[in-house]
């Protein structure tokens, strides 16, 4: 090809580029306004609409990711895979194991702050079981939630349950279609990738995480911890939304009179993204971590048949 007419196709084709990008950014305005203003007649919704609604947010999402996927080479947008020469593989390993390993650590203390918090708390729902969740609002309408429950198991057995056998979520929370640990960066640290089940979370969509999570104990009190984080074999997947959850934190410790039970306090700090109104979204996550909350008791349940609660 010529010179000359191989530039005007280019410029062309970074011209059509950036339209669709201005249009994809219109459409994803525009829909959200839909959303915001039918959100009131979303109560009065019979659970076909409800269902159908779900189904056409998921569509949406689908759309965005491929959207992604096709970005040209030159964006800024677009996902980019380093790729390393062999010799330096192993120093940058050992980098990278203390990366993943502080990530999880700040990751944990920022949590804590947040869920130590004393102001700004407000009551969302109050079980007759005494579970609890709070909400507080952050930016943009945005809210974190708090949970306290108290658990048929000791802070050891619930270590075990939620952070060594996190591979083994699936098997009793339907809202959770796999887990796996991706690397495994010390006792107390692994980078895991999660996906939450289709129906999951009622009116969101199905979503993927990638995480450091982190583990740390103090006395007899357990502290769990996770961030949202990269890994480079693993970039958002094709026709999945990749959420982000954390910072957030699980704290455990034995009630006083009765060691082999836990207070369970569980900060969900999430940002689910795709395109729902955020008032949706603070509908969905507290129902999600109280359910949450529901199928670990049924676990315990299985492991002491003698004494459910
Ligand atoms: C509302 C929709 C989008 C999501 C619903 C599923 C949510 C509740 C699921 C998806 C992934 C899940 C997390 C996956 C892994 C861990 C690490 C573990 O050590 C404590 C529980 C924790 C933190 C899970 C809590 C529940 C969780 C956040």
């Amino acid at each position: 090809m010529e010179p000359l007419s191989w530039s005007l196709s280019f410029s062309g084709s970074i011209k059509a580029s950036r339209g669709l990008l201005v249009l994809a950014i219109m459409l994803r305005a525009v829909l959200k306004l839909c959303c915001g203003i039918t959100y009131p007649h979303l109560r009065s919704m019979t659970g076909l609409q409800r269902a159908a609604l779900a189904a056409f947010g998921q569509e949406i999402t689908h759309l965005q990711s491929r959207g992604r996927m096709a970005l040209p080479a030159w964006s800024s947008l677009r996902w980019t895979q380093k790729t390393e020469p062999a010799e330096q593989k192993s120093a940058a390993l050992a980098d990278e194991d203390v990366f993943y390993q502080r990530q999880g650590e700040a990751a944990l203390d920022e949590a804590l702050k947040i869920v130590e918090s004393e102001d700004g708390w407000k009551l969302e729902m109050s079980e007759e079981n005494g579970d609890v969740i709070y909400s507080k609002a952050l930016t943009g309408n945005r809210k974190v939630f708090r949970l306290e429950a108290e658990l048929n198991a000791s802070p050891e057995e619930l270590h075990d349950i939620l952070f060594f056998r996190v591979e083994e979520m699936h098997e009793w929370n339907p809202s959770i279609r796999r887990i796996r640990v991706l690397k495994h960066v010390s006792r107390d640290t692994v980078v895991t990738h999660e996906v939450s089940a289709e129906t999951a979370g009622n009116l969101i969509g199905q979503r993927d995480f990638l995480s450091v999570r982190h583990s740390s104990r103090s006395e007899s009190r357990v502290y769990l911890g996770g961030a949202a984080t990269r890994l480079e074999s693993l970039p958002p997947q094709h026709g999945f939304v990749r959420a982000e959850d954390g910072p957030t934190c699980i704290i455990l410790h034995p009630l006083q009179d009765r060691p082999d039970r836990s207070r369970f306090i569980w900060l969900l700090n999430m940002d689910v993204k795709g395109w729902l109104p955020q008032s949706l979204v603070n509908k969905a996550l507290p129902r999600a971590q109280a359910d949450f909350t529901k199928h670990l008791r049924r676990r315990l349940a299985t492991q002491h048949p003698e004494n459910k609660s």
